[in-house]
C-alpha cells in the first residue's frame, strides 16, 4: 500500500486531544497514582538549601508570576533524592484556578488543589546556562508543593503584598530577602518521575519532584493571585486564572516514591 498509514497505532492511553508535543513520549503534568508508583529504597532525602539574598524580583510573564533569583552563585541549590548533580533555583512560580475546585497541574489519584508552587531549578554541574540546560537531558529539576486552602500562610504574605505592584502583564518588581524554604512542606516525602516543561517549548528535560504533603494558605492569598492580569496595561482586563496545563498520558513511565 504505496499510501503510509495516517492513522499510525496509539498507545492505548494517548488521547488525541491531548495537546502533546510531536512525538512527546514524557510529557508533563501527570496524575500521580499513589498504588501504581513504585517504592525505591535508594530515593535518599533532597537536600535544599536557599540563600534568601539570592531572591532579585518577581515579572509578570503573562502566564504566572516568576519570581526570579541570582544564578551566578552556588548559594541557592537542590541535590540528593533522584538528582545526580547539584541544580540552582532560577526562579518559582505558581498555576492556580478560577476556582477552588482546579488550578494545580498535577493531581493525586486525580485529587485537584486550588493550586500549586513550582521551583525551578538547573543543572549547573552539566550546563553552562539555564537557556542551553532546558534543552537537555537531565537540565532541569522542578520541585512541586501543593497548595490547599486553610490557615494563612504567613511567609507568602510578603510575596503576596508585592502582587498589586506586578498586575499588569511585563511588569517587574524588586522583591529581595525572601526565604523559598517556607513553602517547603515539614515532610520531604516525595514522588518523582522523568518530565516536561508544562508551558512551551515543554522540552523534555525536566526531572520532577513532587512533594507529598501540601502546604496552607488563605482565601485572601489566593484572591491575590487572581487579581493578576494576563493582559498589559491599557489592554482589555483578563483575569490570571486557569493558568494550568491538561494532564498528559504517562506512557512508559514509572513514577517512583520515597519511604522517608
Ligand atoms: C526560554 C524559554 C523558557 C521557558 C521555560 N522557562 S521556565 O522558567 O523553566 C518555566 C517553567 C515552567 S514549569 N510549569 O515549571 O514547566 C513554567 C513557566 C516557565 C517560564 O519561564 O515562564
Ligand atoms: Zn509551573
Amino acid at each position: 500500500n504505496l499510501l503510509a498509514c495516517s492513522q499510525t497505532a496509539k498507545p492505548a492511553n494517548q488521547q488525541s486531544w491531548q495537546t502533546q508535543i510531536q512525538g512527546g513520549s514524557r510529557q508533563s503534568p501527570i496524575d500521580i497514582r499513589s498504588s501504581e508508583s513504585v517504592h525505591d529504597p535508594q530515593l535518599t532525602p533532597l537536600s535544599i538549601s536557599y540563600d534568601p539574598s539570592d531572591c532579585l524580583q518577581i515579572w509578570n510573564n503573562g502566564y504566572s508570576f516568576l519570581v526570579e533569583f541570582d544564578d551566578s552563585k552556588d548559594n541557592s541549590v537542590v541535590s540528593g533524592g533522584p538528582l545526580e548533580n547539584h541544580y540552582k533555583l532560577k526562579q518559582f512560580h505558581f498555576h492556580w484556578g478560577a476556582e477552588n475546585n482546579r488550578g494545580s497541574e498535577h493531581t493525586i489519584n486525580s485529587l485537584v488543589y486550588p493550586a500549586e508552587l513550582h521551583l525551578v531549578h538547573w543543572n549547573a554541574e552539566k550546563f553552562r546556562t539555564f537557556d542551553e540546560a532546558i534543552f537537555s537531558e537531565n537540565g532541569l529539576a522542578v520541585i512541586g508543593v501543593f497548595l490547599k486552602l486553610g490557615r494563612k500562610h504567613d511567609g507568602l504574605q510578603k510575596l503576596v503584598n508585592a502582587l498589586p505592584a506586578v498586575k499588569y502583564k511585563d511588569s517587574t518588581v524588586e522583591f529581595s530577602n525572601f526565604n523559598p524554604s517556607c513553602m517547603i512542606p515539614s515532610c520531604l516525602d516525595y514522588w518523582t518521575y522523568p518530565g516536561s516543561l508544562t508551558t512551551p517549548p515543554q522540552t523534555e528535560s525536566v526531572t520532577w519532584v513532587i512533594m507529598k504533603k501540601p502546604i496552607e494558605f488563605g482565601d485572601d492569598q489566593l484572591s491575590a493571585f487572581r487579581s493578576l492580569l494576563f493582559t498589559p496595561f491599557g489592554e482589555k482586563l483578563e483575569n490570571m486564572v486557569d493558568n494550568f496545563r491538561q494532564q498528559q498520558p504517562l506512557m512508559n513511565r514509572v513514577v517512583r516514591a520515597t519511604i522517608l
